[in-house]
C-alpha cells in the first residue's frame, strides 16, 4: 500500500472557468476519504483524474514514490492498480455474477484455482457467495452494488473509488450499503475516495471529509472536527445543519459562549462576524433571547424549529415538546463557532 498524493492538481476543460484549480491533498494510507461539494464544483474530474481517465493540466498525481500522472504524461487506468465504482454498476447483463466479479482477473490473465479462489472470496466479502450463478438482472439494487463492489476487490486494488455509488438506492438500502462499504473498507485495506453530495453519507462514512467548491479544496479534516470546527461560510453551511448569524462579536476567540453571544445578539448593529450555530447548542426557554417560531417540523423523535430572532436573523433549534407557528419564546444559545 502507498500513500496517493494529490499535488496543485488542476483541470481546464477550455470552458471559462477550469473545473479543478490548485487542489493538493494526501490521502492517508488505507484512509477513506469523502469528497463532498455541490453539483458542477469538480469532484467527479478530480476522481476521473486519479483513475487516468483524464489528463491534469497542471499539477501531479503520485502513489507514494511513483508519478501517475502530470500535463505531460499519464500512466493509463489499468496501470495505477486503482478500481472505480460507478453509479450505474456497469455490470456485464450476459455474464453470471461469478463471471462479473473474475472479469478483471481474466484480464490480467489470472486462471484456474487462484481465479477461483479470489472470486470466492471477493463474493463472500459482500454476503453473495449464494448468488454466484444469477444473472444482474435476477438481483435487487442493493446487491448489483455488492457484485460491482466484489468486482473491485479481486484485484486487491491500492485505491478505490466511488463516484456517488448510493445515488440511486432508497434510504433503508442506502443504510444497508453504508455498513457494507464500511466492512468493505475494513476488510480490504485499500484506500477509498469516495464522491457524493449527500454530507450525511460522507460524514457517516468517512474517516476524513474533504470539501470543495468551484473547483477549489476548502477543507479537510475527520467529520467531528469539520463539524465541529469548519473554515468559512461555504463549509459551515454545507455540514451538517444550522443557522449562520452575522453578530458583532469582539475578541478573537473561534469559540463563543452564551455571555457572549448575548450581549452580541442584543447589539443594536448587526455588522460583525459569521457565527454558525447548531441546532443542538440552542436551548428554548428560560431567560434567553426573544424569538419567534417561524415553523415547527415533526421528525418523530423531536420538532426541527425555525426561529426568528429580534434582530431579524433565523436561528435553528430542536425542541422534544411541540411548539407552535408563531409562539414567543425564549432562547439560549449554549455554543457559538467563528467562521
Ligand atoms: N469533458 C468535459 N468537457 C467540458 N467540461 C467539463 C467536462 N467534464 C466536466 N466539465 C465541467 O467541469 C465542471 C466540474 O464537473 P464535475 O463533473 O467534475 O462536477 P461534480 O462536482 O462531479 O458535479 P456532479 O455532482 O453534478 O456530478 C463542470 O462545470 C462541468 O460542466
Amino acid at each position: 500500500m502507498a500513500q496517493l498524493i494529490l499535488n496543485r492538481l488542476a483541470k481546464d476543460f477550455g470552458a471559462g472557468r477550469a473545473a479543478v484549480s490548485d487542489f493538493s491533498l494526501d490521502v492517508r494510507e488505507g484512509g477513506f476519504l469523502a469528497l463532498l461539494g455541490p453539483s458542477g464544483c469538480g469532484k467527479t474530474t478530480v476522481l476521473r483524474m486519479i483513475a487516468g481517465f483524464e489528463t491534469p493540466s497542471d499539477g501531479s498525481i503520485h502513489l507514494g514514490e511513483r508519478l501517475l500522472a502530470d500535463a505531460s504524461q499519464s500512466l493509463p487506468p489499468e496501470k495505477r492498480n486503482m478500481a472505480m465504482v460507478f453509479q450505474s454498476y456497469a455490470l456485464w447483463p450476459h455474464m453470471s455474477v461469478a463471471d462479473n466479479v473474475g472479469y478483471p482477473l481474466k484480464v490480467r490473465g489470472v486462471s484456474g484455482e487462484a481465479y477461483r479462489a479470489k472470486v470466492r472470496d471477493a463474493l463472500g466479502t459482500v454476503r453473495l457467495a449464494d448468488y454466484a450463478e444469477r444473472r444482474p438482472a435476477d438481483l435487487s439494487g442493493g446487491q448489483r452494488q455488492r457484485v460491482a463492489l466484489a468486482r473491485c476487490l479481486v484485484t486487491s486494488p491500492d485505491v478505490v473509488l466511488l463516484d456517488e455509488p448510493l445515488a440511486n438506492l432508497d434510504r433503508h438500502l442506502k443504510q444497508e450499503m453504508e455498513e457494507t462499504f464500511r466492512e468493505f473498507h475494513q476488510r480490504s485495506g485499500a484506500a477509498m475516495i469516495y464522491v457524493t453530495h449527500d454530507q450525511s453519507e460522507a460524514m457517516a462514512l468517512a474517516t476524513d471529509v474533504a470539501v470543495m467548491s468551484e473547483g477549489r479544496l476548502l477543507q479537510v479534516a475527520p467529520p467531528a472536527e469539520i463539524y465541529a470546527r469548519p473554515e468559512g461560510r461555504i463549509v459551515g453551511g454545507l455540514i451538517g445543519r444550522g443557522a449562520i448569524l452575522t453578530l458583532p462579536v469582539m475578541g478573537g476567540e473561534r469559540q463563543l459562549e452564551w455571555d457572549e453571544l448575548q450581549d452580541a445578539l442584543q447589539a443594536a448593529n448587526t455588522d460583525g462576524a459569521d457565527i454558525l450555530v447548531r441546532p443542538e447548542d440552542v436551548i428554548i426557554g428560560g431567560e434567553g433571547a426573544r424569538a419567534t417560531v417561524e415553523s415547527a417540523l415533526f421528525e418523530g423523535e423531536r420538532y426541527a424549529v425555525k426561529l426568528t430572532l429580534g434582530n431579524g436573523q433565523t436561528l435553528r433549534a430542536y425542541s422534544r415538546v411541540a411548539v407552535e407557528t408563531g409562539e414567543a419564546v425564549r432562547v439560549i444559545i449554549h455554543a457559538g463557532w467563528r467562521l
